[in-house]
C-alpha cells in the first residue's frame, strides 16, 4: 500500500486539527447573545476540540459529545425555520429554496402502511420554484394563511417540475387547520378543501430522535455488540482472521492466496481484489478508501455477495438514496434475494421492483390490502365533500375520519405481517442509514456495510452498526463531509467521520485504498491523485488518454481534443454579485463564458446528456439554468454532483473580489469533487486574482498552466 496513515488527517477537514479551539466565552456570547441554553451546551463538551485519536475514548463521554452535537444541530435547525417563517413576501420565502406557499392540495392517494400521499401544486398548475425540498426531505405542511398554525409533519415522496407530492401520517382535516379561529376564505378552483397551503424544510425530528434511542442503546450494549463498540471507540484493538491486530505493525502488502480463497463473482483489479480479501478477513471492521472513479461500490457489492455465498445476511446501508440505489444496481446482479427498504419514490425508477412496497405488492394477500385502500380512499373523498358543502356538519365528518382511522388500522396489521415475510427471506436488505426501526424491527445481520461512510456524521452510524456484528464501511474523506447546520457543532467535530477516525486511531492495518481508476483523463486526475490520494491513484487504460473528440460524431477542435482547460477572468471586471432578496452569490460574466462555451461544445458535436455545469452558488445554478435551454444538460451544485460523472464538466468559481475572499470554496474536498467529476474535458471557469490567493487555487492553477491549458479571457475573446 505505502500510503502513510498520517495522510487521513492532514487538514482536509474543514480547519486543521490543530485549529480547533473551545469557543471562548465571549465568543459564544457574541455569536448567541444571551442564550444561556446554548453556551451551557457548550460548557458540557467532553471533547471540546473533536474526538481524540490518539487514546481510547470513554464510552459516556463519546455518547455525550454526539449527544452535544446533535442537540446543536437541532437548536440551529429549529432557528432556521423560525427565521425562515419570519419572511413575508412570497417571492423572499421561495428564493431561500427552503420552502414553497401559496399551494393547493390538488389530489390525494394511500401508500404503504396507511400514509396519506397529497399532491400539491400551484394554482393553475403553475411551475413550481427552485426548490431544496427533494425526495426524502422532512417537511411541515401548514396553513398559508395563519403563521401561528403548527402545521402536520411529512415527508417529499415525489416531485416533479408542477407538482410536489408528500406522505403524512395525518390527514390535514380542514377543521383542525383552522382551529387557530381564523378562517380560510373559499376559492372556485381546482383545490380540495378550502385552504391554501405552503410547505417549509422541516427540522428532520425523527431522524435524531432514532439516532438518539440508537446511541442509547449502544451505551448499554454487552456481548458481541459491547466489544463492536469497544473496538469503534479504540478501547479494544481490532481483530482480522481471529488475531488481534498490532497497531504499531506494517500493513500486509496484499493478503496472501492461500488465506484469499475466493471464487471472484466480478472482474475486479488487484487492489479491489485485495480490499475485497481484507474485508472478509474482518472480525469487527474493515474500511475501504475509495478515490473517485476506482470502484468502491463494485468492490463493496463483490463484498456482499461473497458473504451471501458463505451463509451470511447482509444490511447494505450508505448516507443518501442514491448512494443505496448504487449499490443495489450492482448487487441486482450478484444477489438472488434483495430487498430495498424506502419510500419507491425515493428509489430509481429502474430499480422499483426490488422496493419493499413493490415486493408487498407482487405478494398473493395484497389484493385484500388493495380493495382496503379503496374504501379509505372513497370514504376520505366523501368526507371532504361533507366539509365543503357542510350539509350534515362536523359530527358526520368526524365519524368519517374515525372509520378511515379504523380501516389504516386493518391495512396496517395485514401488511404488516406480508411485509414481515418478505423481510425475512431477504439475503440482503438496502436502506439509507436512518433505518426505519418499527419496519425492520428485530432483523439482525451478520454484517453491516455503509457506503459513503464519510457523508454521515457519527452519531448516523450507530443505527447501521447496531444490528450486525461485523462492519464495512466504504468511503473517501477527501470528498464532501456532511451537511451540518450548526457552526458550533461543526466546530467541535461533527463533520469529522467515523471513518476517518478509526483510520487515525488504528492506522493502515484497518483500511484498503482503491487505486485504479475508470472515470478520468489522466491529466484531470493527476491534479486531485497528487493532492489528495499522495499520488496514488492510476488512470486504467481504458479511460487514460481519452477525449471529447474520440466520441463518436464529435469535431476534433481545440476545445474537444484537450482535456483541460482554464480561462481566467482576473482583470476582466467580473465582479461576484449577492443575489437580490437572497443570500446565495451570482456571477453573470462567468455565467456568459460558460454558456458561449456550452454553445461550441455543441456546435462540435457533444450533446446535452453528456455536459455538466457544476456551480458552488445556488443563484449562480438558478442564473445558468434560466440561460441555457439545452436537452438533458445539468446545472447543479457540487453537493448535487458528489458520486456522479459526466464527459464535459464545466465549473464556474464565482467568487471574484478584491478582498480575495472565497467562503466555501476553501474547503478543498468541495473542489477536489468539482474537478474529479469529468471523465474526458474540466473546464474551469474563475479568476485567479481572487482564487489564487489560496494556496491550494494557486497550486491548480499552476497545474493548467504546465498542462498548457490555461488561456486568458481576453485571449478567448468572449
Ligand atoms: N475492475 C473494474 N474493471 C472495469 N471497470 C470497473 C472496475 N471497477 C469499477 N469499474 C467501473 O468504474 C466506474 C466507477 O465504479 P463505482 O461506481 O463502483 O466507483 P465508486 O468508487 O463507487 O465511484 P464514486 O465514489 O466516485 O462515485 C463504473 O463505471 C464501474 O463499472
Amino acid at each position: 500500500m505505502g500510503q502513510a496513515s498520517a495522510s487521513f488527517g492532514d487538514g482536509i477537514h474543514g480547519e486543521p486539527k490543530s485549529g480547533k479551539k473551545k469557543a471562548k466565552k465571549s465568543d459564544r456570547l457574541d455569536a448567541h447573545g444571551d442564550d444561556r441554553r446554548e453556551e451551557d451546551k457548550l460548557a458540557n463538551v467532553p471533547y471540546p476540540r473533536g474526538l481524540p485519536t490518539d487514546r481510547p475514548l470513554d464510552v459516556d463521554d463519546y455518547f455525550d459529545q454526539l449527544h452535544v452535537w446533535l442537540d446543536l444541530e437541532a437548536d440551529a435547525e429549529r432557528a432556521r425555520l423560525a427565521r425562515l417563517r419570519q419572511i413575508r413576501s412570497q417571492r423572499d420565502v421561495e428564493s431561500t429554496g427552503q420552502a414553497i406557499v401559496g399551494l393547493d392540495l390538488v389530489d390525494y392517494h394511500t401508500g404503504l402502511a396507511g400514509r396519506y400521499l397529497l399532491d400539491l401544486a400551484k394554482p393553475g398548475g403553475r411551475e413550481l420554484p427552485m426548490n431544496r425540498l427533494k425526495v426524502g426531505s422532512p417537511v411541515v405542511l401548514s396553513n398559508d394563511a395563519d403563521l401561528s398554525d403548527e402545521g402536520i409533519a411529512g415527508v417529499v415522496s415525489h416531485r416533479k417540475n408542477h407538482v410536489i407530492q408528500i406522505a403524512t401520517e395525518v390527514f390535514p382535516d380542514p377543521d383542525a387547520q383552522t382551529a387557530s379561529g381564523k378562517k380560510a376564505s373559499k376559492r372556485a378552483d381546482a383545490s380540495i378543501g378550502e385552504l391554501r397551503y405552503r410547505l417549509d424544510l422541516s427540522p428532520d425530528e425523527t431522524t435524531r430522535k432514532r439516532q438518539i434511542a440508537a446511541m442509547a442503546k449502544a451505551r448499554g450494549e454487552r456481548g458481541r455488540g459491547g466489544r463492536l463498540r469497544d473496538v469503534l471507540l479504540g478501547i479494544e484493538s481490532p481483530r482480522f482472521d481471529g488475531t488481534k491486530i498490532d497497531v504499531a505493525a506494517l500493513p500486509d502488502e496484499t493478503i496472501d492466496e492461500e488465506r484469499r480463497d475466493i471464487d471472484f463473482r466480478t472482474e475486479l483489479n488487484p487492489p479491489q481484489r485485495d480490499a475485497v480479501a481484507f474485508a472478509l478477513l474482518a472480525d469487527d471492521f474493515a474500511i475501504i478508501h475509495g478515490p473517485p472513479g476506482t470502484g468502491k461500490t463494485t468492490t463493496l457489492a463483490e463484498i456482499i455477495a461473497q458473504a451471501v455465498d458463505r451463509g451470511e445476511r447482509v444490511l447494505a446501508c450508505a448516507a443518501s438514496n442514491t448512494a443505496v440505489d448504487n449499490l443495489l444496481e450492482r448487487l441486482q446482479r450478484l444477489v438472488p434475494y434483495v430487498v430495498r427498504v424506502g419510500h419507491p419514490a425515493r428509489v430509481f425508477e429502474h430499480l422499483r421492483d426490488y422496493t419493499l412496497d413493490g415486493q408487498v405488492e407482487r405478494d398473493p394477500s395484497s389484493h385484500v390490502i388493495k380493495d382496503l385502500r379503496r374504501e379509505l380512499e372513497q370514504l376520505l373523498r366523501l368526507a371532504q365533500r361533507e366539509s365543503r358543502g357542510e350539509s350534515r356538519g362536523r359530527k358526520q365528518r368526524g365519524e368519517m375520519f374515525a372509520e378511515a382511522g379504523r380501516i389504516r388500522g386493518q391495512i396496517r396489521s395485514l401488511e404488516k405481517s406480508v411485509v414481515r415475510g418478505v423481510l425475512d427471506r431477504a439475503d440482503v436488505i438496502c436502506t439509507t442509514a436512518t433505518i426505519d426501526e418499527e419496519l425492520l424491527s428485530d432483523e439482525r445481520f451478520d454484517l453491516v456495510v455503509v457506503d459513503e461512510a464519510c457523508q454521515s456524521t457519527e452519531a448516523g452510524m450507530w443505527q447501521a452498526i447496531l444490528r450486525a456484528d461485523r462492519l464495512i464501511i466504504a468511503g473517501d474523506h477527501c470528498q464532501l463531509p456532511p451537511t451540518v447546520l450548526s457552526d458550533e457543532a461543526a466546530a467541535i467535530g461533527m463533520r469529522d467521520s467515523l471513518m476517518q477516525r478509526l483510520v487515525e486511531r488504528f492506522g493502515e492495518p484497518v483500511y484498503r485504498r482503491l487505486t485504479v481508476q475508470y472515470r478520468m483523463n489522466e491529466a484531470i486526475m493527476r491534479f486531485s491523485s497528487d493532492h489528495f490520494y499522495e499520488g496514488s491513484l492510476i488512470a486504467d487504460a481504458s479511460v487514460k488518454s481519452h477525449l471529447l473528440s474520440d466520441l463518436p460524431g464529435v469535431d476534433d477542435t481545440p476545445l474537444t481534443n484537450t482535456p483541460l482547460m482554464w480561462i481566467d477572468t482576473a482583470g476582466a471586471g467580473y465582479e461576484e454579485q449577492l443575489e437580490p432578496d437572497g443570500q446565495s452569490k451570482l456571477n453573470p460574466g462567468e455565467a456568459t463564458i460558460i454558456v458561449d462555451l456550452v454553445k461550441q461544445l455543441v456546435d462540435a458535436g457533444i450533446k446535452g446528456p453528456d455536459i455538466a455545469i457544476i456551480a458552488p452558488y445556488a443563484a449562480q445554478v438558478r442564473l445558468l439554468r434560466q440561460r441555457l435551454d439545452l436537452e438533458g444538460l445539468e446545472v447543479d451544485t457540487v453537493d448535487g454532483f458528489q458520486g456522479r460523472e459526466k464527459e464535459v464538466v464545466l465549473l464556474t468559481m464565482v467568487r471574484s473580489n478584491p478582498e480575495g475572499v472565497i467562503g466555501f470554496l476553501a474547503d478543498r474536498r468541495r473542489s477536489n469533487v468539482a474537478m474529479t467529476r469529468a471523465k474526458r474535458k474540466l473546464i474551469m471557469v474563475g479568476d485567479s486574482a481572487t482564487l489564487c490567493v489560496h494556496d491550494f487555487y494557486a497550486d491548480v492553477l499552476e497545474y493548467f498552466e504546465a498542462n498548457e491549458a490555461y488561456r486568458s479571457v481576453f485571449e478567448f475573446g468572449v
